[in-house]
């Protein structure tokens, strides 16, 4: 509870009055007389809340689709919200109108709860673009070729891990993900169990996601006062929360970039993000400033995940993705493994893919990757199949805009209909199919699509500058369960398979429902390699 029921009662009117004068607002037209883009009319007051799915709003926006097309305006809790269905219309604006299209929606209680530093969140403006910059510099094309030790370093360590313990595929891949994460950020070694760091981001999330719920958000925003508060006022457990809240995310700023700095000083750090950040450091500039910047943009990088879905899903959206590299990365390889075992054809023919190429003496790495085009095909497929982020992260409009005769209001929440591109059926047919050979040509080559400019990694200034380590991270783990392992369904007391269902979790992030599954070692061959590397 946010404060005593007669606080919320009191903030909800306000609240309430608020959002029916935003409404009678919302209701002229355009200042140019233009109409908004269609959409169901909005009721008074909750606008078009009751007509979206709540936990998959990204199918009622795909529904949609036939009635209204490819551009839909929705109303939400006193705000704009345009819906883009298609990838053209989504390049149209985002990609060609990136100075109208590239800022975020703002979210209240970002700073309340001490993390306004989130690349994620940040406004279009210098502050962004100077953290685009080191995304850019540490997390280009060139450093990924130079992070792939680390990719394979860290796949072998997932082989061995399911060697050991396949039950627990779940932690496993999270820790694969998490490892490397940190390694490319910090150059800092995760350790496998009860890791400071990793506790401290988990402990911050755990607040965040209540704290930053969208109704708390709206309370705070009608009344702002109530952060003023003091933290022993009964009732006023969120400000303890948030004092908690701003002290951890103090702590995943400073720890880790402290220990990188003492491994430079030291000269014992590793490369990273940080370290290279660091000797851009402009020598007569503010230094503490360049300093808190580097430090938040590696945060950003692996603030921690988010599970809860809301019923207006706006900011709660953006409490998960403080994460950005984290939970994508982990979601589309749990949905690799659930495909793998719901298309066993689709394995197998991988698996002759790497036999022939790779043989059995040997595991794969990044210079057997041209030769692997069916593997490629795999990897374009699951990023396509469960696009781990089906909305992708809302934009927001800087100024007013017009479009197709439309008027497309400024401050507008511009939400990317990644689901809708996925599931175009004109593109990809029977969508819902994983079908790897979609992703090849006529001729039996693979299509010129690059996944690195896929819908599902954005558009425009705020496309993801994490994309290329995504797409390294995620083959080399992939091609290295694909040569060690047959992927199959568990089998119960009685001998006999258990189901899986192809299931997703609702939510705006979405993962496969947990499932069980079978990893057997694809030879003894194969089983000595991966002990060979304990010893
Ligand atoms: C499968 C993996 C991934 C997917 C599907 C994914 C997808 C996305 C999407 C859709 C966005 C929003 C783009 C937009 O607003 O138009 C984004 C932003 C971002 N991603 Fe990723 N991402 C992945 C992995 C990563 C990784 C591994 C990193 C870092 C190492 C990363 C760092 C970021 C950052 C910092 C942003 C915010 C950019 C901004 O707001 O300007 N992502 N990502």
């Amino acid at each position: 509870m946010l404060m005593d029921t007669s606080w919320v009662t009191a903030s909800a009117f306000g609240g309430a009055t608020a959002l029916f004068l935003a409404f009678l607002v919302a209701r002229r037209r355009s200042q140019a007389g233009l109409p908004y883009p269609p959409g169901p009319k909005p009721l008074p007051v909750i606008g078009n809340a009751l007509h979206i799915s709540i936990t998959e709003p990204w199918l009622t926006y795909t529904a949609w689709k036939k009635i209204y097309g490819n551009l839909i305006r929705v109303r939400l809790i006193g705000m704009d919200f345009i819906i883009i269905n298609s990838e053209k219309t989504a390049r149209a604006l985002l990609d060609q109108r990136s100075t109208v299209y590239s800022s975020r929606p703002v979210v209240p209680t970002s700073k309340f709860y001490g993390v306004e530093w989130n690349t994620v969140m940040l406004p279009y403006g210098p502050e962004l673009r100077f953290h685009r910059k080191l995304f850019h510099h540490a997390l280009r094309a060139d450093s990924s070729l130079r992070q792939r030790e680390i990719y394979l370093h860290r796949s072998r360590a997932l082989l061995l891990n399911l060697l050991k313990d396949p039950e627990g595929f779940v932690v496993h891949i999270k820790g694969f993900i998490a490892a490397i994460v940190m390694g490319i950020t910090y150059g800092y070694e995760v350790q496998t169990e009860n890791d400071p760091y990793v506790s401290t981001v988990a402990e911050l999330v755990g607040i965040l996601e209540k704290g930053m719920s969208s109704e708390r958000a709206a309370i705070l925003s009608a009344f702002p006062f109530l952060t003023q508060i003091p933290a022993w006022f009964p009732g006023a457990k969120f400000k303890r929360d948030a004092l908690r809240s701003r002290k951890l995310a103090q702590e995943v700023l400073d720890v880790p970039f402290e220990f990188v700095k003492t491994g430079i000083a030291a000269g014992t750090a590793s490369q990273s993000l940080v370290s290279d950040c660091l000797k851009q450091v402009d020598e007569g500039g503010d230094g503490e400033a360049q300093e808190f910047v580097i430090k938040a943009v590696a945060a950003t990088v692996f603030i921690g995940e988010g599970h809860h879905t809301s019923s207006l899903h706006r900011l709660q959206y953006f409490t998960r993705h403080l994460t950005a590299g984290f939970e994508t990365s982990s979601s589309t390889l749990h949905a690799f493994i659930l495909a793998m075992v719901l298309y066993p054809k689709v394995q197998a023919k991988a698996q002759a893919e790497i036999n022939a190429v790779i043989g059995s003496t040997r595991l794969p790495d990044f210079e057997d990757r041209p030769s692997l085009p069916y593997v490629e095909a795999i990897l374009r497929e699951m990023l396509r199949w469960n696009p781990a982020l089906p909305l992708a992260i809302p934009h927001a409009t800087s100024t007013e805009d017009v479009f197709d005769g439309y008027c497309i209001p400024k401050g507008a929440c511009v939400m990317i209909n990644v689901w809708a591109m996925s599931r175009d059926e004109d593109k990809y047919p029977n969508a819902d199919e994983f079908r790897p050979e979609r992703h090849f040509a006529p001729d039996g080559s693979l299509t010129s699509d690059s996944l690195l400019n896929d819908p599902l990694f954005g558009f425009g200034r705020r496309i993801c500058p994490g994309r290329f380590a995504a797409e390294s991270m995620l083959w080399a783990a992939i091609v290295s369960i694909l040569a060690t392992f047959r992927i199959e369904k568990a089998k119960g007391a009685d001998g006999l398979e258990i189901d899986v269902k192809e299931q997703f979790t609702t939510g705006l992030a979405i993962h496969p429902v947990p499932f069980r599954c079978a990893f057997v070692c694809r030879s003894a061959q194969k089983e000595n390699i991966l002990r060979d590397m304990t010893g």
